[in-house]
C-alpha cells in the first residue's frame, strides 16, 4: 500500500460537507419518524453527577452531554466530563465518549455504540419505554492497554424536563454495580 502518488492526485478541491447535523429540533432536517421514542433527549444538556467505584475515591462531577441528528435513524452522541472540587471548581478533564444510538420504526428496540479514550468500546442493546431507556452491553472491546471492563449497564429518563442517568459498572475484577449518576439541564436545543 502506497499514499505517495494518491489516485485522486490533481483534483479540484472538495467543498465543505453539505449536509446539516443539529441537536435543535426547531432548525435543520426534520428527525428521521425511527428516532421519535428518542426526540426528548435530542438537545445540548449540561449538569453535575456523583462517581464512585470500590476500587477509587468517590468524586463529584460535572457534564456536558449532546445528542445530534442529521435526519437519518441514528442519533449522535458526544459526553465530555470534568471533575469539580468542593467549591465547583474544575479539577481535571475526566471521562469523554462518543457514539451513535440507532432505533427503529415501530419498535422500541434501541443498539448503542458507545467508544471511550481509555481504550473501551462498549455495544449496548436496550428498549426505549416512554420516556425512560434501559440498556445492557452485548459486547465490550478492549485495546491490550485498556482497563479491564466486563460489561455496563446504563438507565436513562427524562425526569421533570432534565435527563437523570445511572451507570452501573462492572469492572477490576468486581460485580455489576453503580459507578455513576448524574442530572443535567437542557442548556441548548
Ligand atoms: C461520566 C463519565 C465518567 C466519569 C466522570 C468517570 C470518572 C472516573 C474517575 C474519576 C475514576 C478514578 C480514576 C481516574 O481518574 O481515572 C474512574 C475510574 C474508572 N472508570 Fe470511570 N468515569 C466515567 C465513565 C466510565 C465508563 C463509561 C466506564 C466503563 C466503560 C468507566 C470505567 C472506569 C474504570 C474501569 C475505572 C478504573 C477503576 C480502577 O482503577 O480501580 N468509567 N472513572
Amino acid at each position: 500500500m502506497s499514499i505517495d502518488r494518491p489516485p485522486w492526485e490533481g483534483v479540484a478541491p472538495v467543498d465543505p460537507y453539505p449536509y446539516e447535523e443539529t441537536h435543535d429540533l426547531r432548525h435543520g432536517p426534520d428527525l428521521h419518524p425511527a428516532l421519535l421514542g428518542l426526540l426528548p433527549y435530542v438537545g445540548l444538556w449540561r449538569g453535575r453527577g456523583r462517581g464512585g467505584y470500590p476500587t477509587i475515591d468517590d468524586f463529584t462531577y460535572a457534564q456536558e452531554v449532546r445528542f445530534s441528528h442529521d435526519g437519518r435513524p441514528f442519533l449522535a452522541y458526544e459526553s465530555r466530563t470534568w471533575i469539580l472540587d468542593d467549591e465547583d471548581k474544575p479539577v481535571r478533564p475526566a471521562a469523554r465518549e462518543v457514539g451513535w444510538w440507532r432505533a427503529r420504526e415501530n419498535s422500541d428496540e434501541i443498539e448503542v455504540l458507545i467508544t471511550e479514550p481509555t481504550g473501551v468500546m462498549e455495544l449496548y442493546f436496550g428498549t426505549i419505554d416512554g420516556l425512560k431507556i434501559e440498556m445492557a452491553t452485548d459486547a465490550v472491546v478492549r485495546t491490550p492497554t485498556a482497563k479491564p471492563v466486563a460489561g455496563a449497564h446504563r438507565l436513562y429518563g427524562i425526569v421533570e424536563g432534565a435527563l437523570a442517568y445511572v451507570i452501573e459498572l462492572a469492572a477490576m475484577g468486581q460485580p455489576l454495580q453503580s459507578h455513576l449518576s448524574a442530572r443535567l439541564e437542557r442548556v441548548g436545543g
